[in-house]
Order: C-alpha cells, then sequence, then structure tokens
C-alpha cells in the first residue's frame, strides 16, 4: 500500500511539473497589449499563475476568463479583466484539454467550462493547448465527452 502511494506521488509530482512547464512555455506567448483568453481547469490554474507573474514584471495584457474560478484567480492576481462586450479581439487564447490525439483534435469542457472555453478559444486569432503527457491518446474517447446544459436554454 505505502508503496503505491509512494509511486503515485511520484507520478503525480511529474504531473504537475508538466503541467506547469506547459503553463510556462505557454506564457511567454503573452505579449503587450494583448487580450488573452484564460483557461479553465488545473494546468489552466497554473498558466494564470504564470500570467500574474509577467504582470506584477510590468508586462500589460487584459484576461477574458472561461470560468467564475479563473475570473477569480486572475482578479486576486491584478490582471485587468475584460467582459466579451469590451474585448475587441481576443489575440490569443491558453487553455487545458481533457484528452488530445496526433492530429491535436482534442477533448475539452471536463471541468464544466465548456460553452465559455468553446467561445473563447473560437474568437482568438491562436489558441495554445497546454497539458501533461497524460492527456496524450492514440484515440479520442477514453475520457467521457463532456455536454453542458445552459439554462437559459431550457423551457
Ligand atoms: O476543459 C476544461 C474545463 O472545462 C479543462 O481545460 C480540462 O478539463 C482540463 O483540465 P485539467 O487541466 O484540470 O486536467
Amino acid at each position: 500500500m505505502w508503496g503505491i502511494t509512494k509511486r503515485g506521488g511520484k507520478r503525480n509530482r511529474k504531473k504537475e511539473q508538466q503541467k506547469q512547464q506547459a503553463a510556462q512555455t505557454a506564457a511567454n506567448h503573452i505579449k503587450e497589449g494583448m487580450t488573452i483568453g484564460l483557461g479553465s481547469g488545473t494546468t489552466a490554474h497554473y498558466l494564470i499563475l504564470e500570467a500574474g507573474k509577467k504582470y506584477a514584471q510590468g508586462l500589460h495584457f487584459y484576461g477574458i476568463a472561461t470560468s467564475r474560478e479563473s475570473e477569480q484567480l486572475a482578479a486576486s492576481l491584478g490582471i485587468p479583466l475584460l467582459e466579451p462586450k469590451q474585448a475587441g479581439k481576443i489575440h490569443l487564447a491558453i487553455d487545458g484539454v481533457d484528452e488530445i490525439d496526433r492530429d491535436h483534435r482534442a477533448v475539452k469542457g471536463g471541468g464544466g467550462a465548456f460553452l465559455r472555453e468553446k467561445i473563447i478559444a473560437s474568437w482568438a486569432d491562436d489558441v495554445i493547448w497546454i497539458m501533461d503527457e497524460s492527456k496524450m491518446v492514440e484515440h479520442l474517447g477514453t475520457f467521457p465527452f463532456p455536454v453542458e446544459t445552459v439554462p437559459f436554454g431550457m423551457p
């Protein structure tokens, strides 16, 4: 039991390191004056932390968040946030994935932010997906396909 926990711990550490490295690399693509789509989930959490560091170092950009959680985190780091109505253009969106294949087809939305993520990604000039290696699959379909219902659309 102890052995399993220990190995699991190591595996998790590696996974977290990979998420963090992916986030750091992606954050280097944030440039002065850009509007950045900020993703949701644990990998995007690292991205927002990295973006917050860059903002604190004097890089000025705006964020547009794909979920309330990401919005709160970004705001707590001082990143100025825009509502969709205010953002004329989204230069770059950075977000996690639930799984991705060799052809860069991905499943997203498992964290429950599907609609906002999809709107922001489709609106952005460029999108960077960030992930640890556990997200890479031969064939999509291992991860349950997320479906989001929008209460506004319900009778
Ligand atoms: O689509 C998402 C949220 O709706 C996430 O980006 C996706 O679920 C990946 O999350 P994590 O980085 O925590 O594995």
